[in-house]
């Protein structure tokens, strides 16, 4: 059962849905509707699962329609049409046909949000900030002290409990805010663009801190970025936005290899995909090798040779120079570096950045074998295939 299930869900800003709603099934463009009928498109036709546990990412250029989602999640967006259902324990609620008392239940007990701009309360100290919520939904004052404290613990802020927000910095005050959405202890944590008015540093901080609270929170977290770099980074799914609706959906690597349309390649061409994508994505696979006697050419560049026995590498040498020492190395211990000269073995899952890294250290190509067997290989060009974002525009040049 998913978290959040969102099916064929249209959002219209405006006094004339119905005439709305026909024009849109008609296949009128936003534009044409906002002539016709002055009311704006928000969302058209979406559906999506937020899967319990996972950090789902919309994405897409200002005015997509990514906040106007968002904020049909908690009710604060009414539906036009569709439907849109919130786990709640056994059962699912329908947002689209939910009483007030049904909504202030949601609010309080299952769902919080995280805005762009803190939100907080200038008059009240940090801890009463944190605290605000549970003082709401009337805990009593030590209840929700030693709640807010954990809390403020949690991201790195107990020391600043009695500060007023306008003595902490951005990256502090938004801090704050995630504290504050933790201590409501709701689920499903909303999140519009939190991190998007602070500097790239602490912006790069926040992210990693949400990533490492996530692993021991498991929240279902649904978060709206413009940053299709902060959203492969967070994202374990991506929903890419474009005039009201949800174009492309899929795992990070997904978007960043099989990109749908020219708007989602537009934002992929300026995105790193270094920590994204993994070295059997990148490979020359072992059938598109050159063979010469037996033996199969991992690297025209450095004349690298593999003599394969049962599928499993057996030797390697480089011509000129003789045999090559082989190693194999962890993909995810980024601390075991092989030394120049070395052929590393390593899993197809490892990451760009460390395949980069080994081909680095040992100045050679990186083999990828998994259970023994020999998968591809990782030459400098794939590398730059990949760096270049050339998979969707040349094909497969890189891997032949
Ligand atoms: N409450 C509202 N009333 C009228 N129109 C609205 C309202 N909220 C959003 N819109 C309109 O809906 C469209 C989508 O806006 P939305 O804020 O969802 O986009 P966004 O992708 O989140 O953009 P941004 O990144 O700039 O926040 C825009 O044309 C916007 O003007």
């Amino acid at each position: 059962m998913p978290a959040i299930s969102i099916r064929n869900l249209d959002v219209i800003f405006g006094q004339q849905i119905t005439d709305s709603l026909k024009l849109l099934d008609q296949g009128k463009s936003r534009q044409e509707i906002i002539d016709a009928t002055g009311d704006v498109v928000g969302v058209q036709n979406a559906s999506l699962d937020i899967e319990e546990g996972e950090i789902c990412v919309l994405m897409g250029l200002s005015g997509s329609g990514k906040s106007s989602l968002l904020r049909a999640v908690n009710g604060l967006n009414a539906i036009s049409r569709g439907e849109l259902l919130v786990q709640d324990g056994e059962r699912m609620i329908d947002l689209a046909n939910c009483d007030e008392k049904t909504l202030r239940h949601l609010r309080a007990k299952r769902i919080s949000m995280v805005f762009q701009k803190f939100a907080l309360m200038p008059w009240l100290k940090v801890i009463d900030n944190v605290a605000y919520g549970l003082e709401v939904m009337g805990m009593n004052k030590n209840d929700r002290h030693k709640k807010a404290m954990e809390q403020l613990d949690m991201v790195g802020l107990a020391d600043w409990k009695d500060k007023y927000p306008h003595e902490l910095s951005g990256g502090m005050q938004q801090r704050v805010g995630l504290a504050r959405a933790f201590a409501m202890d709701s689920d499903i944590l909303l999140m519009d663009e939190p991190f998007s008015a602070l500097d790239p540093l602490i912006r790069h901080q926040l992210q990693e801190e949400l990533i490492t609270l996530q692993k021991s929170l498991n929240k279902t977290i649904l978060f709206v970025s413009h940053d299709l770099d902060e959203a492969l980074k967070i994202g374990s799914r991506i929903a890419i936005m474009e005039s009201a609706r949800i174009i492309q959906c899929g795992a990070p690597a997904d978007i960043v290899l099989n990109p749908a349309t020219p708007y989602v390649e537009n934002f992929v061409a300026h995105t790193n995909p270094l920590n994204v994508l993994e070295g059997h994505t990148l490979m020359t696979e072992v059938e598109a090798l050159e063979q010469q006697d037996g033996r199969l050419l991992a690297d025209p560049h450095h004349q690298v040779w593999l003599t394969v026995e049962e599928g499993k590498v057996a030797a390697a040498e480089m011509n000129g120079s003789g045999p090559l020492k082989l190693q194999y190395c962890e993909a995810d211990q980024d601390n075991q570096i092989p030394a120049c000269g070395t052929l590393a073995m390593t899993s197809p899952k490892v990451s760009m950045r460390r395949a980069i890294e080994l081909c680095y250290s040992t100045e050679l190509p990186v083999i990828l074998v998994e259970n023994g067997k020999l998968e591809g290989v990782l030459c400098d060009q794939n590398f730059y295939h990949a760096l270049l974002g050339k998979h969707f525009t040349t094909g497969d040049s890189a891997k032949t």
